[in-house]
């Protein structure tokens, strides 16, 4: 499976609307690449809490329309990172979009841990309750975003329902990118599963973000890792190697607890 992760700069300086146009521009270059991945709110940066109202949208709002037309165009699965949803109630959400190479949105999930403790994201955004997986051709897509990277029993309930590929959208801060590189290649060791990290580059909001995303194999070797600024990382993706990990290192089989 040949995947592409868009590391996508923020910068306040850049209007939404040219960045959204800029992101639909590298989502069609990928053509001939299985699936595309894009950061977490990649529109207005995952810190720009200040924003979050003004720059939240439906579920048929611009960047939804904007992403499933690149899918289409390009031919690809495309994970368009997360948006700041509005739903019919007013209430927001961190929410994430597969588009499906015909441009049908294919899943949405909720982010289900929001980050910021008494401030920011966890208490200016509902939080989603959902488990979500997407079967693909070549794979079984398991989706959370940024903070979630914290919480394993998540990535256990997604590897419980079938997940093999674990898409991680992020805006992770420079300051704790060791607990990005560490906790994404922990995540692939415990579960067995390939690990697509896409973070976002620049500085919004006065945090420095850290890039570096990763894809990661399911026996925890670092495949490819993008550098501090805008990038766009590709790798080739071997889909055997997830069942044959789990085979011949049955870890997940001997769990005791919690299953
Ligand atoms: N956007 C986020 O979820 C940030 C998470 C983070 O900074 C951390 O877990 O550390």
């Amino acid at each position: 499976m040949r995947v592409s992760l868009i590391q996508l700069a923020v910068d306040p300086a850049e209007p939404t609307a040219a960045r959204r146009e800029r992101a639909a521009g590298l989502v069609r270059a990928q053509r001939g690449r299985d699936l595309v991945v894009l950061p977490e709110l990649w529109t207005i940066g995952a810190f720009a809490f200040d924003s979050f109202t003004t720059g939240s949208e439906p579920l048929n709002g611009p960047t939804a329309t904007a992403m499933s037309a690149a899918a289409r165009d390009a031919g690809v699965w495309l994970h368009a990172g997360s948006i700041l949803e509005r739903d019919p109630d007013g209430a927001l959400f961190n929410t994430s979009l597969l588009f499906a190479p015909d441009g049908t949105l294919a899943r949405t999930y909720r982010k289900i841990h929001l980050f910021g403790f008494d401030q920011g994201e966890a208490v200016l955004l509902s939080a989603g309750h959902d488990i979500v997986t997407a079967p693909l051709p070549e794979t079984v897509l398991g989706l959370a975003t940024c903070y979630d990277l914290r919480f394993p029993e998540l990535f256990r309930a997604l590897v419980d329902a079938g997940a093999q590929t674990l898409v991680i959208p992020a805006g992770w801060p420079e300051r704790r990118r060791a607990h990005w590189t560490l906790l994404a290649r922990a995540r692939a060791v415990e579960d067995q599963a390939y690990v697509l990290a896409c973070g976002t580059a620049g500085t919004h909001a006065g945090v420095q973000q850290a890039g570096h995303s990763l894809v990661i194999d399911p026996w925890g070797e670092v495949l490819a890792e993008a550098g501090p600024d805008e990038q766009v990382l590709t790798a080739d993706l071997d889909m055997d190697r997830v069942a044959r990990t789990r085979e011949e290192f049955p870890a997940l089989r001997n769990r005791v607890l919690g299953r």
